[in-house]
């Protein structure tokens, strides 16, 4: 009887590499991590078995009990056979955007590669719940809901523990108070329109409004709307440390069963869909996670000025789900 959770990291780039080595650290699950090889010159080179081997030793120095293993796969979905077991799949497969680039220019790229991998989680991990990292992360979770066909509580997409760590990291060094004691919830689409609620924030159970002008406040916004553009025009790529944290506090949530309420971009429609006001497509919201999933979807309340932003922000994603469609429906005809 398998007696360890089994997460899978599809994609072991700079997200998915450093999400496995701190879920190793983390010694709640063993980790099966999958990529491409990569060309040396002459020779053809299987970085992710390096990587799961060099993770498989750092836990050895650091006395940790764990497995982790690398596998290499095809671009065309050979090699996927290890995925069988998987309790959680993370998607982390797909090109990060440069500077000058919005994550909607990575669409047609990563759609493509996101297709192949949903097939064989299909194959293979057919009970598993999919973690979407892969950008533009709503687009891409809706993509990965139609492609696979599971239930809707287990397909999630990462971004709103990303941006809320970022907004609360800045209101931490802002206001010198440790981040623990701040609750912030950051929830919409993930994009520069994006909604930090301020009307629910609170440091040491003191509202945020309280605590800072309307101009900082503003300033503290505007700052994590963009938090994921900043880090890449000062690293010509996107950011890892904190999407890999962000992943593993969802991954520890299912797999302890802790029943957090963190923001997810997850399918909405039907009462808590007419809620938010979204039918039919991926966008972040509070859920609780536990085993199953997404156990819950917290309607949470918005001030008039919030419930805007709200809209604005469902808006900047509504626009592209039709893209979406037409690129599976032109690849389902292929
Ligand atoms: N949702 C979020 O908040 C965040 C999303 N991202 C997104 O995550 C994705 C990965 O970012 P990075 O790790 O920085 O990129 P990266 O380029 O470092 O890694 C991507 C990896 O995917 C692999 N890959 C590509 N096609 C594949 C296929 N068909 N099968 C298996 N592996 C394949 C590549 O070989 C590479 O190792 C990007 O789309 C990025 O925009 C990044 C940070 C935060
Ligand atoms: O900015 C990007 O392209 C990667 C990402 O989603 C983030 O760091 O928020």
């Amino acid at each position: 009887m398998k007696m360890r959770k089994v997460v899978s990291v599809v994609g072991a780039g700079n997200v998915g590499e450093h999400t496995a080595s701190l879920l190793a650290i983390r010694g709640l699950v063993d980790v099966r991590m999958f990529d491409l090889p990569k060309r040396d010159g002459e020779r053809l080179i299987e970085p992710v078995k390096g990587k799961a081997l060099d993770i498989q030793q750092m836990l050895s120095a650091l006395n940790i009990d764990g497995r982790v293993e690398g596998y290499t796969v095809s671009p065309e979905g050979d090699g996927y056979e290890a995925l069988e077991g998987s309790d959680i799949v993370i998607i982390t497969a797909g090109f990060p955007r440069r500077p000058g680039m919005s994550r909607e220019d990575l669409l047609d790229k990563n759609i493509g590669v996101l297709q192949v991998i949903t097939s064989k989680i299909k194959q293979y991990a057919k009970d598993a719940i999919v973690i979407v990292v892969t950008n533009p992360v709503d687009l891409m979770t809706y993509a990965a809901y139609r492609m696979l066909g599971f239930p809707k509580e287990r397909v999630i997409g990462m971004a709103g523990v990303l941006d809320s760590a970022r907004f609360k990291t800045f209101i931490s060094r802002e206001i010198k108070v440790s981040p623990q004691d701040i609750h912030a919830y950051v929830i919409g689409g993930h994009g520069d329109e994006m909604v930090p609620l301020i009307s629910i924030s609170n440091v040491g159970g003191i509202p945020l409004k309280d605590m800072l002008s309307k101009e900082k406040l503003n300033e503290l916004i505007k700052r994590t709307q963009f938090g994921g553009g900043e880090i890449v025009d000062l690293m010509g790529t996107s950011a890892y440390h904190a999407p890999a944290a962000s992943i593993v506090e969802m991954v520890e949530a299912i797999v302890t069963d802790n029943k957090r309420i963190l923001p997810c971009s997850v399918y909405l429609e039907g009462e808590t869909g007419e809620y938010y006001g979204v039918e039919g497509f991926c966008v972040g919201v509070p859920v609780k996670l536990g085993n199953c999933g997404v156990e819950d979807i917290i309607k949470i309340p918005m001030l008039p000025e919030e419930r805007e932003m709200w809209q604005r922000s469902v808006e900047s994603v509504r626009r592209n789900v039709k893209t979406v469609e037409e690129l599976l429906n032109a690849r389902s005809a292929v």
